[in-house]
């Protein structure tokens, strides 16, 4: 039986324990793979390799401008491995295929974007106040950095993560989600094959509890980067302040989409399907809580409700497919329980709101879209992250309601506003506190703008050069030309 392994100080390697974890399709929960199942043993081990190898090795000592090409041939990789990458994506999450080739395009770009930035800020001379001195402020490398992957986006949040850290000079050991490794397995087979030296890049195959708790304790490690949920994130804070790594935390949204009556109304139609069912709602950023201007809301939510009723439900590499399962069954009863506090709430279910009754479903995680109308800013439904095919609908009469709504959240990761008023689009964005808000559109990103959020949804950014930043520590270089005494004592 072929066993995907973990890669540890540039040996592919099974678990300590010898111990596996079986991988299913979420489309009909049948095994597609069996993968090494390491514990705190394993990612002791990796630590060590990644810390002797930024202690001792030569990758944080080699030059950016090497580094940044290393990275530019990871994706060069990716990119001739694209097809390859992406059916491994869809089996593994259940997301379509073209989706999936989608996400590989992305990848690869981050890895360029982060290749080209490599070797691009060498630091600064600061004009020093005082006389014969030079003054310089440097970046340097963190050190040994851990990151922790969830299973929604599981190589492009593992791309978010890898590419600044290499180019910085960094050494990381990364734990995916159990759920979802394949990719993130490919991902190091092609580093690897690119040349990074052994023990600069280390994967650890696990659970949360066991390796990832390891990773965010372990004071070998110096800083912890983590995509995931909101409770996950607390309980990462609490483990990393063993040695005060350095902390990125990339969490949950909810994420409010408001269309106001002066909206392109077709486009806000189509655009907030989009928002919340694309990878059937899964998605950190997904626009679930819609909130309508109230004299188009009745003729906003029929048009809605329309589309929503026509979107085909099936497996990821069914070309007919616009929507597959749920991760799981533990996230499928996940999406159910939250549907079903709305419903105990007061909530109008104006379609879904159930498991599909198609017997060819029947193996899948399956849930319906689901569009709750009659929905208010008290309810569980409209606070919490459902992470789900299940959109939300409030209504507003004034932009200064809107806003106060669009706020009123734990969260703050990202937003939109649609209406073709420019000012009034100027004066929502700068009032909606999230990381990322969108003026008549939702849910685009790219590697050149920071990602990240305010409030409860993470701390720090990702992309952009903030996410490089983020694997580098600022160093003042002060040089006296001239030293003299000081004489005060
Ligand atoms: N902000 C973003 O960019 C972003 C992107 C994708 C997903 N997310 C969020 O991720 C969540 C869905 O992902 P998930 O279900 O995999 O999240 P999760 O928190 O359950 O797991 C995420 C990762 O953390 C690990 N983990 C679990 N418990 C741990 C612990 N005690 N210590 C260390 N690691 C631990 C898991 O094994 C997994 O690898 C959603 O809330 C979503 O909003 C956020
Ligand atoms: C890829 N991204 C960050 C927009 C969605 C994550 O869940």
């Amino acid at each position: 039986m072929d066993i995907k392994k973990q890669y540890i100080n540039g040996e592919w390697m099974l678990a300590l324990s010898k111990q596996t974890r079986e991988i299913i399709n979420p489309y009909n929960q049948e095994v597609i793979a069996t993968v090494a199942e390491g514990n705190e043993e394993d990612a002791k081990l990796a630590i060590q390799a990644a810390r002797n190898a930024f202690d001792h090795g030569e990758w944080p000592e080699t030059s950016a401008t090497e580094r940044g090409r290393m990275v530019s041939k990871i994706a060069e990789l990716i990119e001739r491995d694209k097809e390859e990458l992406a059916e491994m994506e869809s089996l593994d999450t259940g997301k379509t295929v073209e989706e999936s080739r989608g996400d590989m395009d992305d990848i690869a770009g981050v890895f360029r974007y982060y290749a080209e930035l490599a070797d691009k800020d060498g630091g600064e001379i600061i004009e020093s106040p005082v006389p014969n001195s030079v003054s310089k402020v440097v970046k340097e490398p963190v050190g040994v950095c851990g990151q922790i992957t969830p299973w929604n986006y599981p190589l492009l949040q593992a791309s978010w993560k890898l590419a600044p850290a290499l180019v910085t000079g960094n050494t990381l050991v990364m734990k995916p989600s159990e759920i979802t490794p394949l990719t993130t397995v490919k991902v190091f087979e092609l580093m690897e094959e690119a040349g990074v030296p052994k023990g600069v890049v280390n994967l650890v195959l696990g659970a949360g509890n066991t390796v990832g708790a390891e990773l965010s304790s372990n004071t070998d490690v110096d800083l912890i980067s983590f995509t995931g949920g909101i409770e996950t994130g607390k309980k990462i804070m609490q483990a990393a302040s063993s040695n005060v790594k350095n902390l990125a935390l990339e969490l949950g949204g909810k994420n409010p989409n408001v269309v106001f009556a002066d909206a392109d109304f077709d486009t806000a139609v189509d655009q907030a399907l989009n928002a919340v069912f694309f990878h059937a709602g899964q998605i950190c950023s997904a626009g679930t809580r819609l909130i309508v201007e109230e004299s188009i809301h009745d003729e906003f939510v029929d048009a809605l409700v329309k589309r929503v009723d026509n979107i085909r439900l099936g497996s990821g590499f069914d070309e007919e497919t616009q929507m597959g399962p749920l991760i799981s069954e533990q996230h499928l009863n996940k999406v159910v329980n939250y549907v079903e506090a709305g419903k105990k709430e007061g909530v109008t279910v104006a379609t879904g709101g159930k498991r599909p009754e198609d017997p060819a479903l029947n193996n899948g995680f399956f849930y319906l879209p689901t569009v709750l109308t009659n929905c208010t800013t008290d309810m569980s439904v409209v606070q919490n992250e459902g992470f789900g095919p299940v959109i939300t609908v409030e209504k507003f009469t004034t932009e200064e309601e809107a806003m106060k709504l669009a706020n009123d959240s734990i969260y703050g990761l990202a937003g939109g506003v649609w209406t073709k008023d420019i000012a009034k689009a100027e004066r929502c964005v700068a009032k909606m506190r999230m990381g990322t808000v969108w003026i008549n559109e939702f849910n685009l990103y790219f590697p050149h703008a920071p990602w990240g959020g305010f409030k409860q949804s993470g701390i720090g950014r990702e992309l952009g050069k903030p996410g490089l930043e983020e694997y580098q520590e600022t160093k003042h270089i002060f040089h006296n030309l001239a030293p003299q005494p000081i004489n005060w004592f």
